[in-house]
């Protein structure tokens, strides 16, 4: 079990309360006019990822105090706990060691008196092999054709890993084999994914750790649908569709062979799971060998993370810093802001990995929490968020800490399109830091010839006060080794925010009501008759939808 220690009650916490006092007197800049050496000081190399967070509100006290409440909260115990397999996950009594899955080092986890790497290893070489065969085509469909196009049938982390990644890493991707998503139970998603597939060359991967999940089985019976409508033969089936899970039996049921079933076990979260064999439609796509550098680099970053003092650790770096403006500075939200189109589902896949892990109110001793906890995450790619949501980052009356990441090297190096991104990514953060004065703005005016009554009427509105907080991540490009480095670093800093949060990050039970209530509420829309058996409101809008569907 982890050790509980009230976050709130910490001595850190006492000294970071009156140090945010007068730190909070003064601007980042004035901080770095301060201290010329605060890149070097707030800044730290992690293989080809530059990690700067100079340019935050923060000096060295504040990341002594930091660390102390690190240190308070036992978060280098509850690290070794994790790697070692012990029952953190304690209100669904499992080990976390989504870290095991990458473990390339093939050291033994136990896991119950059992080291679980022979399985890890067996799964793996299971992927391999059927990926080499689809990709090479010696896996066949029904009538003899090769697959072209791989369909993914899941949700939540049976999706948003997969799909994160194959975009994130499309340059790797084979010409001529095609993935495609299907998670939301809205028939729009199966139908206008179908549309265009061809029966005979598809493979559908039906992705579900419990194979339970009400959206994926209603996808996979109308993909199953789908494809009889023209294989006709059941028999045909173990062709074309295999299955991910950690059911055995309700795969089976299905009527999937479980010869064609990879398995994983109950000691991968979901939303932890692109590791696992829930990442079978990445190595198709990208190859085994690509997927194997994911796993490397995400080992890299856990090797990192679990030698590495707390004070030169990045992913504890960065959940700390999350932890002062969340609970000192009372930000409410995280923007995660990648400067590379091929990450716009970076951001939608840690809105699952933060928020389902750390959206938590009851403490680990099953107390209510009196403070703040996970944060809300979004965030979309630069530069396109500069024309949608910056007008509130720079000017608004929120406080939106903000993580800046881009590559290097482009992977699409058409002439001057990279150098524009990258203007925009290096100033973006400086002007957030620097903003612009009321005399900058006036001396502004006066060189463009303003009027005295335009200067006094539009000052205030073009006035900057900067003191944004950011975080940038420069890395040299985004490759698979590259990607897995990041993607382990976020994982990690979420698991330290809910260490120190003292609260349950790998449960996730606030997910269960919405679906308890959809299952009473979906037999009573099998026919017309009026319903009453809701509130009000709840019964109106039913009945409503039942005059107007007809
Ligand atoms: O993989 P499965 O068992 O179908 O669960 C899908 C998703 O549903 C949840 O909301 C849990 O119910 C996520 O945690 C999970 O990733």
């Amino acid at each position: 079990m982890l050790t509980s220690v009230k976050f709130d009650q910490t001595k850190a916490f006492k000294k970071l309360k009156s140090h945010h006092k007068t730190i909070s007197k003064t601007t980042i800049k004035d901080l770095f006019s301060e201290d010329q050496k605060r890149f070097s000081k707030f800044s730290l190399k992690f293989q080809d990822i530059l990690l700067d967070y100079s340019k935050n509100n923060i000096n060295g006290r504040t990341m002594v105090y930091l660390n102390e409440l690190a240190e308070e909260c036992k978060l280098g115990e509850a690290i070794e706990k994790m790697f070692a397999g012990e029952g953190i996950n304690a209100t669904e009594g499992r080990a976390v060691l989504h870290t095991a899955l990458r473990n390339r080092s093939n050291t033994p986890v136990i896991v119950d008196g059992k080291d679980v790497m022979p399985d890890v290893n067996r799964v793996l070489a299971q992927m391999k092999a059927f990926s080499e065969s689809v990709r090479s085509g010696e896996w066949k469909g029904y009538t003899g054709k090769k697959i072209t196009d791989i369909v993914n049938i899941g949700i939540g982390g049976s999706d948003l890993g997969p799909v994160m990644v194959t975009e994130s890493l499309k340059p790797y991707a084979k010409k001529g084999l095609n993935v495609h998503f299907v998670s939301n139970v809205d028939g729009t998603h199966i139908a206008e994914t179908l549309k265009g597939l061809d029966p005979e060359t598809s493979l559908f991967m039906i992705a579900s750790k419990t194979f339970t999940t009400q959206e994926t089985m209603a996808n996979a019976h109308s993909a199953r649908n789908w494809f009889l409508e023209t294989a006709v033969d059941a028999e045909f089936v173990k062709k074309h569709f295999v299955a991910i899970s950690t059911n055995a039996k309700g795969v089976a049921e299905f009527g999937i062979d479980t010869q064609n079933m990879f398995e994983f076990w109950d000691w991968v979260g979901g939303r932890y799971s692109l590791w696992s064999a829930i990442g079978l439609s990445i190595a198709c796509y990208i190859g085994f060998a690509n997927f194997e550098a994911l796993l490397e680099g995400a080992h890299q970053m856990d090797l990192h993370f679990k030698n590495t003092p707390l004070k030169r650790n990045a992913p504890v770096i960065l959940g700390l810093l999350g932890i002062w403006y969340n609970n000192f500075f009372n930000a409410q939200s995280h923007a995660i802001l990648p400067y590379d189109q091929y990450m716009h589902r970076f951001a939608a896949y840690f809105q699952q990995g933060d928020m389902e892990s750390n959206g938590k109110s009851t403490d680990r001793n099953g107390d209510e929490v009196n403070y703040q906890t996970g944060p809300v995450i979004w965030g979309e790619p630069g530069t396109n968020g500069q024309h949608a949501f910056y007008q509130l980052i720079h000017q608004g009356t929120k406080l939106i800490p903000a993580d800046f990441i881009a590559p290097a090297v482009s992977q699409n190096p058409i002439g001057e399109h990279h150098k524009m991104l990258m203007s925009n990514f290096f100033a973006q953060t400086e002007a957030l830091m620097n903003g612009k004065t009321k005399e900058e703005v006036i001396a502004e005016f006066v060189k463009a010839g303003k009027s005295q009554g335009d200067i006094d009427f539009l000052t205030p509105f073009k006035v900057f006060k900067g003191n944004r907080p950011t975080n940038s991540i420069l890395v040299k490009k985004l490759n698979p080794k590259v990607l897995g480095s990041l993607v382990a670093m976020y994982e990690h800093k979420i698991f330290v925010q809910g260490i120190i949060w003292n609260i349950f990050s790998f449960d996730q039970w606030g997910v269960e009501l919405g679906k308890q209530l959809a299952n009473k509420i979906y037999p009573e829309l099998q026919d017309d008759s009026e319903v009453t058996s809701h509130d009000v409101s709840t019964n109106n809008l039913i009945n409503t939808y039942k005059k107007w569907r007809k």
